[in-house]
């Protein structure tokens, strides 16, 4: 059976949040040179991610039906956080979340032969003082390792969030209520 959309996307939350919007999709992984333009701002940089990942798709050969395409960051003081490439990297990282709000971007790019269409949504997140205890005992977890910002808040991340305006499914890797629209919006031939 021909789907009617295709996930672009290696990440398997993302295909949970894709399920719940009741879609026939197929998922494959894409490739993507996901390192950052000198000088590109967080918001050019995440919506860039999620269309290069939706026309790859279509660039492999997946043209039968749309591809959908998403890229996460988590941004503190302008600054993108991506995935913490080493122990290290997530100390310091969870050190400047610590007690701060951050925002989560989460872009989202439909595209198929001929247009693309995409958008991006903000959320605040806040987070509780760290202890050093805490942040250590959270890297031997396993959680943070694929994660942007190095946290998940579906998981034990979730302890340390004290805040959240905008959406959670979001800061999951796929908005729920953006992505269905965005998709219908595909579907139906409008331009944003
Ligand atoms: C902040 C945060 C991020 N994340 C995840 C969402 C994304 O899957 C990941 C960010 O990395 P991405 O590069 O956006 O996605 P990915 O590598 O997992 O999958 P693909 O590129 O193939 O689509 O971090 C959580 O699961 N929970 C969180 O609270």
């Amino acid at each position: 059976m021909t789907p009617t959309l295709y996930l672009a996307s290696a990440s398997p939350r993302r295909r949970e949040l894709l399920t719940q919007l009741g879609y026939t999709f197929s998922q494959f992984a894409v490739d993507a040179d996901e390192s950052r333009l000198p000088g590109e701002a967080p918001l050019a940089y995440v919506e860039r991610l999620a269309r290069l990942k939706a026309t790859s798709g279509v660039a492999m050969g997946y043209q039968d039906a749309p591809v959908l395409g998403s890229d996460t960051i988590v941004v503190l003081e302008q600054q993108a956080l991506g995935k913490p490439t080493d122990q290290n990297d997530f100390i310091a990282m969870m050190k400047a979340l610590s007690g701060q709000t951050h925002q989560v971007m989460t872009a989202i790019a439909v595209a198929d032969t001929k247009r693309v269409l995409s958008q991006t949504v903000i959320t605040d997140v806040t987070f509780k003082p760290l202890s050093e205890q805490e942040i250590e005992q959270y890297w031997h977890s396993g959680e943070p390792q694929d994660k942007a910002g190095g946290y998940g808040i579906q998981g034990l991340g979730g302890r340390f969030v004290t805040q959240l305006s905008g959406s959670y499914f979001a800061v999951v890797g796929l908005p729920l209520y953006e992505t269905d629209e965005l998709i219908k919006a595909f579907m139906a031939g409008v331009d944003e």
